[in-house]
């Protein structure tokens, strides 16, 4: 069983939703990369989606872009942020992380070196990628990384057709990714009707837990989706929250102050 895997289903024993909060690696600040993951599980994230800055996200909002643009500034690059995530499983060997990314900085670091890189991390170093631009047709280009034992997390979305859903159901790995609308991230447009019809067909044709994301930004919101979610993922409310800090003090108490009342509604379900 997986990392994630292990995840999921404490969460489910303990009929508790799981909270992915979404941070980009290096911002605000690349030295306090890892004091922010140790700070987001210490604010009750159940798995950490880390972003690798990249030049051209074109599924990111603004918000997210100029994260990605901050970090590349500041010179972060993808070998950075597996170096961050060895740190973190020095303290932390429980937490699942996955890798959110875009397929050229996978593609130039090498993919068999992103794998063994990945996993030789510290204890298992890596738990999945979400590639952002890496369809399921194309994923053969990361068969080297499941081979080393990372997951690929798959996304669906609202424009996802009928035949396609079935194929990424049946391919689903650690969880299956549920974008809750047709955009961009950062965009508030939360409808939760539709998606508790999207996540429930999700669930009778997968096994794989699923993820809720895309416009979630505080506990109001997880809390609506934690009704018929597994996990709700928040990343550009956070990201905004972050932007700016640069003491570590600061992050961690901005990290703790954004997440503590959402953790607390999501266990109020
Ligand atoms: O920012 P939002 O709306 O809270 O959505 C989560 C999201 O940030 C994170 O999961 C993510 C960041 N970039 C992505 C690109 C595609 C899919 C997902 C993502």
């Amino acid at each position: 069983m997986s990392r994630i895997d292990r995840r999921f289903a404490s969460l489910k024993a303990a009929g508790r939703t799981g909270l992915i909060p979404f941070v980009t690696a290096g911002d605000p600040s690349p030295a306090h990369a890892v004091a922010l993951m140790h700070a987001l599980v210490d604010a009750g994230a159940d798995v950490i989606e880390l972003g690798v800055p990249f030049s051209d996200p074109m599924a990111d909002g603004p918000v997210i872009q100029h994260a990605s643009e901050r970090a590349i500034e500041k010179g972060v690059g993808l070998g950075d942020v597996l170096g961050w995530v060895a740190q973190f499983r020095q303290r932390d060997a429980d937490t699942p992380v996955v890798l959110m990314g875009y397929l050229n900085p996978l593609e130039i670091h090498g993919y068999e070196r992103f794998a063994s890189e990945a996993v030789a991390a510290g204890v298992d170093g890596v738990d999945g990628v979400l590639v952002v631009d890496c369809p399921l047709e194309e994923s053969v280009v990361l068969s080297p990384l499941r081979k080393a034992g990372l997951q690929q997390i798959l996304l669906a979305a609202p424009t996802t057709a009928p035949a396609r859903m079935v194929q990424l159901c049946g391919s689903a790995e650690g969880f299956l990714y549920y974008v809750s609308f047709a955009g961009i991230t950062g965009a508030a447009r939360l409808s939760t009707g539709d998606i508790a019809t999207r996540v429930a067909d999700i669930r009778a044709k997968s096994k794989a837990p699923v993820a809720v994301g895309f416009g979630v930004r505080d506990a109001q919101s997880a809390k609506a989706i934690a009704g018929f979610a597994d996990a709700v993922v928040i990343g550009s409310a956070l990201v905004e929250r972050l932007a700016g800090a640069d003491d570590v003090d600061d992050i961690t108490a901005r990290a703790r102050d954004f997440l503590a009342p959402i953790r607390a509604a999501l266990d109020a379900q």
